[in-house]
């Protein structure tokens, strides 16, 4: 299932509420909420607080990306704002088995997030605790970077790994996905496709979705 996530990292602030509204108008699929601490990652942007705003706005899954050390703190927090989906960072968990399973155990989905520099191999161990793999595409942080295509490779892999075992996970990719870079994710094996600034940086964000689903095969 094609999945378009609009990460409003990139949307304006000061009418938040109009523009998650106006993208769910615009075809969004999931609104993906970029978490940073301004220590895992060199940035700081929002809590639980936004999470609990956007909830209200929309009735659309919230698809929350931890970018933050320790995450296990700060999960049930998250899951009481309205978080649908919840990702963790392998490089930034200690114990990313059990934090995964209590994602689940607050009734939220869970996801496990790898950097561009981290291996696929990395995940191995938990695929039977998730429901979706994000793999980044930029180094995590900022949004507006440019799209790493040394990791389309890894894409596929992951694709291969979740297939050998027959399961059923989404693979997630975020950071530089625009009409230009979507295609070879898709062709890769990604099926959920975050963006910041090729959505939120356009006027018409309704054209914006609808330019980047068109790029893609079987994009209902
Ligand atoms: O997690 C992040 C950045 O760390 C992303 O979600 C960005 O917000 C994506 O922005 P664009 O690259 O699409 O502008």
């Amino acid at each position: 299932m094609i999945k378009i996530a609009p990460s409003i990292l990139a949307a304006d602030f000061s009418k938040l509420a109009e523009e998650v509204k106006d993208v769910e108008k615009g075809g969004a699929d999931y609104i993906h909420i970029d978490v940073m601490d301004g220590h895992f990652v060199p940035n700081i942007s929002m809590g639980p607080v936004v999470v609990e705003a956007v909830r209200k706005a929309t009735n659309l899954p919230l698809d929350v990306h931890l970018m933050i050390e320790n995450p296990d703190r700060y999960i049930k927090a998250f899951a009481e704002a309205g978080a649908d989906i919840i990702t963790v960072h392998v490089e930034a968990t200690r114990h990313l088995h059990r934090t995964l399973q209590e994602i689940r155990k607050n009734g939220v989905k869970s996801g496990v997030v790898l950097n561009p520099a981290t291996p696929a191999s990395t995940i191995a161990h938990v695929l039977e605790e998730i429901d979706m793999v994000l793999l980044m595409t930029v180094n995590p942080g900022f949004g507006g970077q440019a799209f790493i295509d040394a990791v389309l490779p890894k894409i596929s892999e992951v694709r291969r790994m979740i297939e050998k075992r027959e399961l059923c996970i989404d693979i997630e990719v975020d950071g530089g996905i625009h009409e230009g870079t979507i295609i070879a994710c898709q062709k890769a094996g990604a099926n959920v496709f975050v963006a910041g600034s090729a959505i939120f940086n356009r006027k018409d964000r309704h054209a914006a979705i609808r330019d980047i689903r068109s790029k893609l095969v079987n994009n209902e």
